[in-house]
């Protein structure tokens, strides 16, 4: 059974995988942070790091610093405060590092006025159950989704990156009130690329995803804010 969530601003993220600044800032020059978020992910951020992301925070945009901290908890927590610094809205962890780490995370957050919000990858978008066995993990993607999702609840995040494939069932077992940020989203028409696990934007909003991050059907289309723009009329539609 589909639902329908409510959330405020956009739902779609941009993924900003680009090689440098000024290819960035070409496609962010003719974006709205009305329509969109921004991701900004290792590789922007080892070319472009903090200018970069200043750059996009000073021209409104919610910035999903997608760095997916996986240390010891000492480390991870005092990375989160200095991305947090930043003025990001949203930061990530990766749920495998466990929980001590998560709370670290979490309690170092929690020490700041307006902290972005935490969320923990499960299993990545790239990977299925064949992979996770290669190493070492002897069970079903989505039920190592759902175990690392209530991991990350029980530490007190605010939410997981899942695909789209396991937002029905992560809703039923773990609530509302738990943010589900989906990649591995593609156009029916479109190839998978890299990824294994993956939804078309309708589905994957109809199935209980709150966030859409979406990077090579935007970014790689011939007309990427034509891309952006259908995309968004297409979950308008289906609200
Ligand atoms: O499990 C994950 C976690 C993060 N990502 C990131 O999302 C985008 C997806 O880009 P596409 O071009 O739409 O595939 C990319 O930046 C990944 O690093 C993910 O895909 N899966």
């Amino acid at each position: 059974m589909y639902r329908q969530r409510i959330v405020a601003g956009p739902r779609i993220i941009v993924a900003l995988d680009f090689s440098d600044a000024a290819e960035a800032l070409k496609l962010v020059a003719l974006l709205d942070p009305r329509l969109c978020r921004l991701k900004v992910g290792f590789e922007l951020f080892v070319r472009a790091g903090r200018p970069l992301v200043d750059t996009l925070v000073a021209r409104g945009f919610d910035v999903f610093l997608d760095l997916k901290f996986h240390d010891i908890p000492n480390t991870v927590a005092a990375a989160c405060r200095a991305a947090a610094e930043l003025g990001v809205w949203m930061l990530n962890v990766h749920a495998s590092g466990g929980a001590t780490m998560m709370r670290a995370a979490r309690d170092a957050l929690m020490e700041l006025d307006s902290p972005p919000m935490l969320i923990a990858v499960t299993v990545l978008t790239s990977m299925d159950t064949s992979d996770l066995k290669s190493i070492g993990i002897d069970r079903l993607a989505h039920d190592q989704v759902v175990e690392l999702a209530k991991l990350t609840r029980s530490c007190g995040l605010d939410g997981v990156v899942c695909s789209a494939h396991e937002a029905e069932l992560l809703r039923a077992v773990i609530g509302e009130d738990f943010a589900l940020v989906t990649p591995g989203i593609r156009l029916p028409a479109s190839t998978g690329d890299d990824q294994k696990r993956v939804l078309s934007p309708v589905d994957a909003a109809r199935a209980g995803a709150d966030y859409l991050v979406i990077g090579r059907p935007i970014t790689r289309a011939p007309d990427p804010l034509a891309s952006l723009h259908a995309i968004h009329e297409s979950l308008l539609e289906q609200a």
